[in-house]
């Protein structure tokens, strides 16, 4: 049976590894030796052009919470029968770190850090599992629904997903990161009732066999609710949904606002030509015609293909499981680590797989846009130290193909990472989740169409400064040269 702990917290929400390190650490003297993290993915999600950066607001209540309750204390104990002391080191743990981030609603590309934690080594490690578990599946919904959003054009998007999600904190933050990418509602009640999310349903098709006949269903339901839309495809869309659902919507008149119907099997292009040629027919040319049924990006921009007279688009499983592409993938890497002087050193792991050798330092990433249009021109991740914005021409290059390079002037260069926590202390305002989902829309106006399209997107640059490209290759060097030294 579970144990419920009536002091449970999200602090043991952690690798064991984590906390194995931390007793490392703690035992040798250095937890509080100052480190640099990064967060960034390799891959774009979805072959995507772009990904919607969501999950800042939930690592921040993750943040302010972090403390080990007694019970977690106990826990640890009784599990892992850590050291006394270690022990009484986690009790009194508080995170004093600084966190700078991407904000929510911002476009993120790969290869580029989209959050750092900096502070004592043991509070860097201890925050890595969680941090990523948000971020990798939050920014990973906000791209989806951005991409479904993208074919939708201005219909009508509702998230539905709630009881396909992977269990309960998925729906309700998914559905929060469904909302910034473009969505315009959801069915999950609780969801509404702590974002302030727009929530809206129709019913399902037990109200119908419960009266065992479309009239009996939609005529109680009017009865009993203003606002109707009618589910019409229980045992026949054409010969029984839609004329029962006119019928009642005649007879009701004034007293109902018969919003439209809802088809959810079939052929949706015939069927919503024929649905909206009746409704058409029957004096109810605003009456909208909602489609639900294991709907994507993908069978949204068929139906639009065909035709299909489809105003409002319902969508589950596929968006609330970013069912073509379960893991972002996105890792957390330490960029510097101070030496035994304190001074903070950059550093760097190596792999026979160039993508995945990280880029050491402690970095800053600035979107370059063109004054002239304010379109963008890529991201440039410097190191902290440097600031493009004082520079009359920036030249980029690619970090791999160097000679592939523009020199870019008469530009704008906005720095991405901002502070979030400074020292364990919030330091930043929580915008309102409208504002979030305003500035996703704002920021896809700005980018170039070629890096928006589904198909085979431009590839946007991320491109390092310099100083970052040099110090990668020193490091490089300098490594490659100590290990040829050692015996095979
Ligand atoms: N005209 C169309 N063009 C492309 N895809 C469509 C079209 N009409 C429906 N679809 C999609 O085809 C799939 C049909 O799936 P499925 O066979 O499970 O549905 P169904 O048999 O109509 O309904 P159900 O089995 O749920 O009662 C769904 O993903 C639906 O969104
Ligand atoms: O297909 P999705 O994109 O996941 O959208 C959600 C689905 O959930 C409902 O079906 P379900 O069969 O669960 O219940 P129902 O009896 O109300 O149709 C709804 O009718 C949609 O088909
Ligand atoms: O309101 C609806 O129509 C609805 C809600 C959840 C899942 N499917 C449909």
């Amino acid at each position: 049976m579970t144990n419920l702990y009536p002091d449970d917290s999200y602090t043991l929400h952690t690798d064991a590894y984590q906390i194995n390190m931390i007793q490392t650490y703690f035992q040798q003297g250095i937890a509080n030796k100052h480190a640099v993290f990064e967060v960034f993915f390799r891959d774009m999600p979805f072959h995507n052009g772009y990904a919607v950066y969501a999950g800042l607001e939930h690592v921040v209540h993750y943040i302010q919470k972090l403390h080990f309750s007694q019970t977690d204390i106990d826990y640890l104990r009784e599990a892992e029968n850590y050291p006394e002391e270690f022990l009484t080191y986690l009790k009194n743990f508080k995170f004093t770190g600084s966190i700078r981030s991407a904000v929510e609603g911002e476009l993120v590309y790969a290869h580029e850090p989209i959050l750092q934690v900096e502070g004592p080594l043991a509070d860097c490690q201890l925050v890595e599992t969680a941090i990523l578990n948000i971020l990798n599946y939050q920014t990973l919904i906000a791209t989806k629904a951005a991409r479904i959003r993208s074919v939708a054009g201005n219909d009508a998007l509702m998230e539905f997903g709630t009881r396909r999600a992977q269990e309960f904190d998925a729906a309700i933050w998914g559905t929060r990161a469904a909302y910034i990418g473009g969505f315009d509602a959801t069915s999950n009640v609780r969801a509404g009732k702590l974002f302030g999310i727009p929530i809206s349903g129709t019913h399902a098709h037990s109200l119908i066999q419960t009266y065992g006949d479309d009239y009996q269903a939609f005529k109680a339901y009017a009865e009993t609710h203003h606002d109707c839309v009618f589910l019409v495809d229980t045992y026949d869309t054409l010969r029984s949904g839609v004329p029962n659902a006119i019928k009642v919507a005649q007879e009701m008149g004034d007293r109902i606002n018969f919003q439209g119907v809802r088809i959810d099997s079939g052929d949706m292009a015939y069927l919503s030509k024929r649905v909206r040629q009746k409704l058409d027919e029957a004096g109810f040319p605003d009456a909208k015609i909602y489609a639900s049924n294991d709907l994507d990006e993908k069978t949204i921009q068929s139906l639009k293909m065909q035709d299909a007279k489809i105003d409002v688009w319902g969508i589950g499983t596929k968006l609330i499981t970013a069912f073509d592409q379960p893991a972002l993938g996105a890792v957390y890497k330490m960029v510097a680590i101070a030496d035994d002087e304190g001074q903070l050193k950059p550093t760097i792991k190596l792999s026979n797989n160039a993508e995945k050798v990280t880029t050491p330092g402690k970095k800053q990433v600035w979107r370059i846009t063109k004054k002239t249009d304010g379109k963008t021109e890529g991201d440039y991740v410097s190191l902290v130290d440097e600031d493009p914005q004082n520079e009359e021409a920036l030249y980029m290059f690619h970090p791999s193909y160097t000679y592939i390079s523009k020199t870019v002037t008469d530009f704008n260069a906005r720095p991405i990472l901002q502070p979030i926590f400074a020292d364990g202390k919030l330091v930043y305002k929580l915008p309102s989740l409208s504002a979030v989902r305003d500035r996703c829309r704002g920021a896809l106006a700005n980018l170039w169409p070629e890096y928006k399209r589904d198909l085979n997107p431009q590839k946007y640059p991320v491109d390092l400064s310099q100083k970052c490209w040099d110090q990668k290759m020193a490091i490089i060097k300098q490594i490659h040269s100590y290990v040829q030294k050692m015996p095979e």
